[in-house]
């Protein structure tokens, strides 16, 4: 059995960064800049006015008083020029008139007609945003997964659409002959595929394509067929038939169809079985069966997979830190991640691992918010000890 970290960077060594393509801005939420976005203009365009007020020349000292020639709004630019004793009405987001050398907020002067006075006490700042305070032409947005704020970003720089990378499909492959789809009428001695729609769900949340294949039932035909339709999937994900068992035929099917194993078998827990390879050139990840292996193994396995396919780098999922909030017993040869919950602590927040930690238990999942890592080969550790977790 190889470690975790090894299993990982043998997965990531199945995969890379998938091609581009050019989306509308509207749909670009989400998706992973490909290449630098670049700046078409800059940003204010020109000097703006940060108030609504006055644009004037000089330093005006309490009392001074000067003569409003005309307007400028956002929008709409004052042409002329602006010399001493003259000020032009001017409000928030408008040009700034030539001549001008700061903006006196309006709370600040006495109007009388066409002519205004400084108060006193007045605000010294000039209000004045210079052009491409924000930005200059030719500045870059660098490759990342678009936020709402980037997309702010992008359209000010003038460009409609963007380039990104292509959405990886993921086809997952539920396989045994115990399964019937949600909804439908299962025998006594079947049970509900659940797996799938937690791991369609974690790949479309990063950002990939789910195609959830029919299930496979548990005979080398149907395997081959379902494995053959997923051949045109940028990943091939299976769940279950990955044991020892008599029945459990997925890797034997996906060698006789000439696929390269990366490894079988990790130590972990939940997770074991884990397999991962090459089908007729496309990854394929071979997840056990027991729903809490599958989805834990989709978390520590799949959504790298999937970040590094997006041109995120292959980084392996980010730990964070904790203090055990009770003594935790030894682990035995497979590093363990134990579905446990998350409570305020002073400093680092406080962690209890669940009881019951089977890995066919999807209520304690769902009650889970982080997974405790505890790893091989550990002692025992006592309350008050900081420990490393997975969020979920
Ligand atoms: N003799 C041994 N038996 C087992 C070993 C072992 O080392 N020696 N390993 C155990 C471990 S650990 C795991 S994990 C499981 C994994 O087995 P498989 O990957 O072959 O999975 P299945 O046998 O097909 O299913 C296991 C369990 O999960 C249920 N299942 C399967 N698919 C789904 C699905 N899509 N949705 C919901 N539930 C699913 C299935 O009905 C079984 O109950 O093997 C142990 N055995
Ligand atoms: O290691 Mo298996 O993945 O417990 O259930």
């Amino acid at each position: 059995m190889i470690s975790v970290d090894e299993a990982l960077a043998r997965c990531f060594a199945l995969v890379a960064p998938l091609g581009t393509e050019t989306v509308p801005l509207r749909q670009a939420a989400g998706r992973v800049l490909a290449e630098p976005a670049i700046a078409r203009r800059d940003q204010p365009p020109f000097a703006a006015s940060a108030m609504d007020g006055y644009a004037l020349q000089g330093d005006p000292a309490p009392g001074d008083r000067f003569t409003v020639i005309g307007e400028a709004g956002a929008g709409h630019a004052y042409h002329g020029r602006i010399g001493p004793g003259q000020a032009l009405r001017i409000f928030t987001g408008a040009p700034i008139p030539d001549g001008a050398t700061r903006v006196v907020i309006q709370e600040d002067v006495t109007v009388d007609g066409t002519t205004i006075t400084l108060r006193a006490n007045a605000d010294t700042g000039t209000h004045i945003r210079p052009l491409g305070q924000d930005f200059r032409a030719g500045a870059a947005l660098s490759p990342r997964r678009l936020r709402p704020n980037d997309l702010a970003l992008i359209a000010a720089m003038n460009l409609p659409a963007v380039t990104v990378r292509r959405r990886p499909v993921v086809a997952i492959i539920p396989t045994g002959d115990e399964l019937v789809m949600p909804g439908e009428d299962p025998r006594p001695d079947q049970i509900i595929a659940s797996n799938s729609y937690a791991l369609a769900a974690m790949v479309e949340g990063e950002g990939a394509e789910a195609r959830l294949l029919p299930i496979a039932r548990d005979t080398e035909a149907e395997l081959f067929t379902v494995l053959t339709m997923a051949e045109s999937a940028d990943l091939v994900v299976t769940i279950g038939g990955a044991s020892v068992g008599d029945h459990d035929l997925v890797g034997r099917v996906a060698e006789s169809m000439g696929m390269e194993r990366a490894f079988y078998k990790i130590a972990m827990r939940p997770g074991k079985p884990l397999m991962a390879g090459r089908l007729r050139g496309v990854p394929m990840l071979g997840l056990p069966g027991n729903p809490v292996s599958s989805i834990v193994c989709g978390h520590l396995f799949l959504l790298p997979m999937v970040r590094a396919m997006l041109g995120l780098g292959a980084h392996p999922p980010a730990t964070q830190r904790a203090i055990l909030a009770q003594d935790t017993g030894p682990t035995g040869p497979r590093t363990h991640y134990m579905r446990a919950r998350l409570t305020p602590g002073a400093g680092l927040p406080h962690i209890t691992p669940f009881d019951r930690q089977d890995s066919a238990l999807i209520t304690i999942l769902t009650e889970a918010d982080a997974l405790l890592i505890r790893p091989l080969g550990d002692g025992p550790r006592p309350a008050g000890t900081e420990v490393a977790y997975l969020p979920l």
